[in-house]
């Protein structure tokens, strides 16, 4: 359903992604990992068109995407999980989902369902998004992509800054998304990546060095840790 080939994408003269081809089948969840810097972000902003390609191409559900705007991207059906966790700090958690919700689509319906999923955001459904724990943000940002009209979800370091037990309650929540949207994940977290995911692309310098299922591949791998560390 995605497919990015030969993919090059700068800022400014800064030569970021150096030819990166990857693809995405429905229902599968794949796993971008690498280390700090080496353009996981950056892949995800080009397939968003945030910062579009100036080499390459991505087509989503058959249909090239390159150069068209954001938001028409979007609407095709592709939602973002920023690592930032963007949200509306002033709305309360059950306007930011409100919000989300395209306007062919059963609000009440959905809400209920993400509130069943996590009963977190149930219980702070009034509060002011501003207000909530890192934790509770990140569901809150898991949610609002689960009920946009999206069939594909790309996640951007759904963990990073979380304690440990609110990890688990993100990865639940994200395997619970799964069952509904194709996922890009990127993730620092190893193990949690390989845990999540069907299958992985490792990139170093702008480009896919590996690729493959993620079952039994540990961090020891030796294809894998001489890019994971330093
Ligand atoms: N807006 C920007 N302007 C210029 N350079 C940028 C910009 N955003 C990122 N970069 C640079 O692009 C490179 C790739 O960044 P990217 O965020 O894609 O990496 P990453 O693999 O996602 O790692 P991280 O985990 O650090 O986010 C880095 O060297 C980064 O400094």
């Amino acid at each position: 359903m995605l497919e990015l080939e030969d993919v090059h994408t700068y800022y400014g003269e800064s030569h970021i992604l150096q030819g990166v081809n990857l693809s995405v089948e429905e229902g599968e969840i794949v796993a971008l990992i690498g280390r700090n810097g080496v353009g996981k972000t950056t892949t995800l902003r080009s397939i968003l068109q945030l910062t579009p390609p100036r080499e390459g191409t991505v087509r989503f559900s058959g249909e090239d995407v390159t150069g068209e705007s954001t938001h028409e991207v979007a609407d095709e059906g592709i939602g973002w999980v920023p690592e930032e966790r963007r949200m509306f700090g002033y709305l309360t958690v059950e306007e930011n989902v409100r919000v989300s919700v395209g306007p062919d689509q059963e609000y009440e319906a959905l809400r209920d369902y993400v509130f069943e999923l996590f009963p977190d955001l149930e219980r702070f459904r009034d509060k002011e998004a501003r207000n909530l724990s890192g934790g509770q943000q990140q569901m809150l940002a898991i949610a609002r992509g689960m009920v946009g009209d999206n069939d594909l979800l790309l996640v951007d370091e759904p963990s990073e800054g979380l304690a440990p037990m609110i990890v688990d309650q993100v990865v639940d929540a994200l395997r619970e998304a799964s069952a509904e949207t194709t996922m890009v994940l990127v993730e620092q977290n190893f193990p949690l990546a390989m845990d999540l995911a069907d299958r992985f692309y490792l990139l170093d310098h702008g480009t896919v060095v590996e690729s493959g299922s993620t079952e039994g591949v540990t961090a020891d791998d030796e294809r894998i840790r001489r890019y994971l560390s330093a």
